[in-house]
């Protein structure tokens, strides 16, 4: 489905990523792992659009994408939730979640909306509250739901466990898992919480210094075996 060759990302003169080869297939669950500062997020931002890669190239469900604006790999499929969740704070949750189906599906807004708080019970409570004011765990919930709303194939998502209380990560993992098999859903993680990687992933790479140096089905694995990669 997503098909990553030799990527090579800078900023600047200043080279992040290189020679990273990857894939993502139809309904994967793949986690990306690493150490703070490998490179996950740059690699990450090249696959979605945001960043220009230097050298290699990107394909979508066979079609070269390496070039192609994040808006443009939106439409095709490819939903992102950002580190950081980046819900615009002074909208409400229901406007927020509206925002993600605008671009491509608006008419679609009603039913997707309804489809979102069935997997996100807890925002249908909140829907007339203004984002800022949400909880980190509800936040999160909002940004994977408003990227839901974009009917995306696969969904790529950035540390979202992140700042988030243990239960409500649990909830994200479950939901993640449903809607997977729901809508045969790829789902792309970056993760440095291997639980709740492992609770999702089937699949894993692990990153150094901009590289791949590790890769495997996470079934096969010790997870004390990819924690070795993440302690210094
Ligand atoms: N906009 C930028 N301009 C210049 N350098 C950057 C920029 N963003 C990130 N970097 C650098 O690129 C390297 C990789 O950063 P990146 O955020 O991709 O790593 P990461 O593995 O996602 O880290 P973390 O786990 O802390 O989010 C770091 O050395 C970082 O300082």
């Amino acid at each position: 489905m997503l098909n990553a060759d030799a990527l090579e990302v800078s900023y600047g003169k200043s080279r992040v990523i290189s020679g990273v080869s990857l894939q993502v297939g139809k309904a994967d669950k793949v986690c990306l792992m690493g150490r703070n500062g490998v490179g996950k997020t740059t690699l990450l931002k090249s696959l979605i659009g945001l960043l220009s890669p230097r050298q290699g190239r990107i394909q979508w469900e066979g079609k070269e994408i390496t070039r192609s604006r994040a808006s443009e790999r939106s439409r095709m499929g490819i939903a992102y939730v950002p580190q950081g969740r980046e819900i615009i704070p002074m909208l409400t949750v229901k406007e927020n979640l509206e925002l993600g189906a605008m671009s491509h599906y608006p008419k679609e807004t009603a039913r997707l909306m309804e489809e979102v708080l069935d997997y996100f019970p807890a925002l249908s409570e909140q829907l007339d509250r203004k984002g800022g004011v949400l909880s980190g765990g509800q936040q999160q919930q909002l940004a994977i739901g408003r990227a839901l709303m974009s009917k995306p194939k696969a969904l790529f998502l950035d540390e979202p466990s992140e700042g988030i209380q243990p239960n409500v990560v649990a909830e994200i993992a479950r939901t993640l898992n449903r809607v997977h098999t729901e809508k045969s859903l790829s789902v792309f993680i970056v993760e440095q919480n291997l639980d709740f990687a492992f609770k999702i992933a089937e699949r894993f790479y692990v990153m150094e210094k901009g590289q791949i140096v590790h890769k495997g089905n996470t079934g096969e694995i010790p997870m004390d075996t990819i924690k070795k990669y993440l302690t210094i």
